[in-house]
């Protein structure tokens, strides 16, 4: 049967060298957010960019990824119109912040600038939209990835570390945000981060990555 909306990895493993690095098997639902939690440098995010067919050429994958019961494995990246936020916000500096979160947005989009308004002032940002990134703090930035990666109209999204950057405040105002907007969307998301409190209000499964048994003799 189709899962409608649905994103599902089956067994989608990263290696290098012939060493599997990170290995996962799950399915999210429409509006469903799985957090992914594990120790630093285990490939949470290589595993991200392996779903989005971002995945750097010195890595290979296994298993597959699909949505809406159809395969997306061996598609290019632009073709499985998935979002993913990176956790370095790369925004584009030859745009101010409102063209950067209009670049993806769908050409039928009524007015683009309007909207790319609305979503600022949603996220604490109202009118910065004529403003160069580089004049953005590095949690002003990171809150206009997030919007540039929601507007776009993905299937689902894909967030590495999404509110990292934020104080404590605006990490929390920020958030229930972002979780309630891709409810509403009901986007399937698949989400990383260390932080307990991102896991608790994302109230989806948490898969946790634990590091491959070590050789004990080897350890102090
Ligand atoms: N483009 C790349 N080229 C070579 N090695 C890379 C590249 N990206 C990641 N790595 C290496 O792959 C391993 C896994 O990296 P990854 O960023 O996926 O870890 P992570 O679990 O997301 O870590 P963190 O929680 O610290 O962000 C690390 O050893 C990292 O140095």
């Amino acid at each position: 049967m189709i899962k409608k909306n649905t994103l599902t990895l089956h067994s989608l493993s990263v290696s290098k060298d012939s060493r599997t690095l990170i290995s996962v098997d799950t399915e999210v639902k429409p509006g469903s957010i799985t957090t992914i939690m594990g120790p630093s440098g285990i490939g949470k995010s290589l595993l991200l960019a392996a779903i989005a067919g971002v995945l750097p050429a010195t890595f290979t994958q296994n298993g597959s990824v699909c949505y809406d019961g159809a395969e997306l494995t061996a598609l290019p990246a632009h073709k499985r119109r998935l979002g993913i936020l990176f956790q370095d916000p790369l925004l584009f500096e030859h745009m101010n912040v409102a063209q950067n979160i209009m670049f993806g947005m769908p050409q039928n989009e009524l007015s683009k600038q309007q909207r790319a308004d609305t979503l600022l002032a949603d996220v604490g940002l109202q009118g910065y939209g004529q403003r160069a990134v580089q004049a953005l703090s590095g949690g002003q930035q990171a809150r206009v990835a997030l919007l540039r990666t929601l507007a776009s109209a993905p299937r689902a999204v894909l967030l590495d570390e999404p509110f990292s950057k934020l104080d404590m405040q605006t990490r929390h105002q920020t958030r229930c945000w972002v979780f309630d907007n891709i409810r509403q969307q009901g986007l399937p998301c698949i989400m990383v981060t260390h932080d307990e409190d991102d896991a608790l209000d994302a109230q989806g499964p948490v898969i946790t990555i634990t590091q491959p048994e070590q050789d004990t003799d080897k350890l102090c």
